[in-house]
């Protein structure tokens, strides 16, 4: 699938920068074009491998808007012409979909992204589709209340919201900051694959994934989901029946970018390894097993084609916003949003008309 993405936000360009990095140095050919958005200035300069736009700057000047995802909102809707213009070119004809990336928590990605989402649908007939980053549970209430609003806007603008918490990749006693780099690299090899389905495959067979079973998967709207889990597989076919089942049982239950998200209104299972290694009635298997545990009929299937002595399974869910996990969130969200809401009725307190002066 052939993308144009655009990362809004510091979170959002970084984790574009490594996915268009992954895709280049996989000579997938995948990712089309990237662009990273941000009214922090510093944030874009960190950039390397992204063409960046600055915006806001006759409001925050370069300085980012410190959380206020309203304020982000406002800063990507007054730039916009910038923003698309600055994408001419780099959403060429062959693009299948245009992905805008996000950290949902902070103030530019989370206010922004849905803006451009929904300003970007009205322009282009592919697919627009967010990847947003969910923050983790020991981030501060606004970063919940932003993340919520955020989500909110954008399950409603894009066309599907891949969803990444920021909890499902992080590791014990990691502080959050030492994870990021280690969960965008997860991110970029996960979407990067998922990206390069049906790209840069030499000698396609039948049973090789095509990029238009990924946007049929994400067709079911909504929220969708990502896992992936690999072994080391044996020369032979006949030998990795057991392999092939196990590992696309480790892609959906324990290696989602949600986790516990299994419901889902379609799925789409990806097999990559090496062609011979693949063997035809474990993938059967596999599909049969996942269509019973999303509890969905539309499971599509195919391989992706590569040289390495692992089996991987790669396991996208469309439709996917039946999950307890998101309940929860959303559940944070609106506790965090209230939460807010009284502390500013009692930053208010002392001019609150109720009381009158005493002169
Ligand atoms: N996975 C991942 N999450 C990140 C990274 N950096 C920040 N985040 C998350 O993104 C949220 C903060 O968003 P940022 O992108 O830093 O904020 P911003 O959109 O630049 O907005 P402002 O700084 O307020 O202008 C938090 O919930 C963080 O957990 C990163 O490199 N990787």
């Amino acid at each position: 699938m052939k993308v144009a993405l655009i990362g809004v936000g510091q979170a959002g360009g970084k984790v574009t920068e490594r996915l268009a990095q992954f895709d280049a140095n996989m000579g997938y050919g995948a990712v089309q074009g990237a662009l990273a958005v941000n009214s922090a200035k510093p944030d874009l300069q960190s950039l390397e491998f992204v063409d960046t736009q600055l915006i806001g700057a006759d409001r925050v000047n370069g300085h980012g808007v410190g959380g206020d995802n309203e304020l982000g909102a406002e800063v990507m809707q007054s730039d916009i012409q910038e923003v698309l213009g600055g994408l001419d070119g780099r959403i060429t004809s062959s693009a299948d979909a245009i992905v805008v990336v996000a950290g949902l928590g902070g103030g530019t990605g989370s206010g922004g992204a849905p803006v451009l989402v929904h300003n970007l649908q009205q322009i282009h007939d592919i697919p627009v589709y967010a990847l947003g980053v969910l923050p983790g549970q020991n981030e501060g209430a606004l970063y919940q209340a932003n993340a919520g609003r955020s989500l909110k806007t954008l399950a409603r603008e894009a066309d599907s919201t891949l969803l990444i918490d920021n909890d499902a990749w992080h590791e014990q006693g990691e502080s959050m900051d030492g994870a990021f780099d280690r969960i965008n690299g997860k991110i970029a090899q996960r979407v990067g694959l998922l990206f390069a389905s049906g790209e840069a495959v030499d000698g396609v067979g039948e049973s090789v994934v095509d990029s238009s079973e990924v946007i049929n998967t994400l067709r079911s709207g909504g929220i969708s989901v990502l896992g992936y889990a690999s072994e080391v597989a044996a020369e032979d076919a006949s030998d990795n029946l057991r392999t092939t089942m196990t590992v696309s049982r480790q892609a959906l239950l324990t290696g989602t970018s949600l986790p516990d998200a299994t419901q889902a209104d379609s799925a789409l299972l990806v097999i990559a390894g090496r062609p011979e290694a693949i063997p035809r009635k474990g993938v059967e298997k596999s599909r049969r097993w996942l269509e019973e545990e999303t509890d969905s009929m539309q499971v599509r299937g195919g391989d992706f084609p590569l040289d390495s002595d692992r089996l991987g399974a790669l396991v996208l869910l469309g439709g996917a916003e039946r999950s307890d996990r998101l309940e929860q969130f959303m559940e944070r969200a609106r506790e965090a949003q209230n939460a807010e809401e009284t502390e500013t009725d009692r930053a208010e307190a002392l001019t609150d008309d109720r009381l009158e002066n005493l002169f």
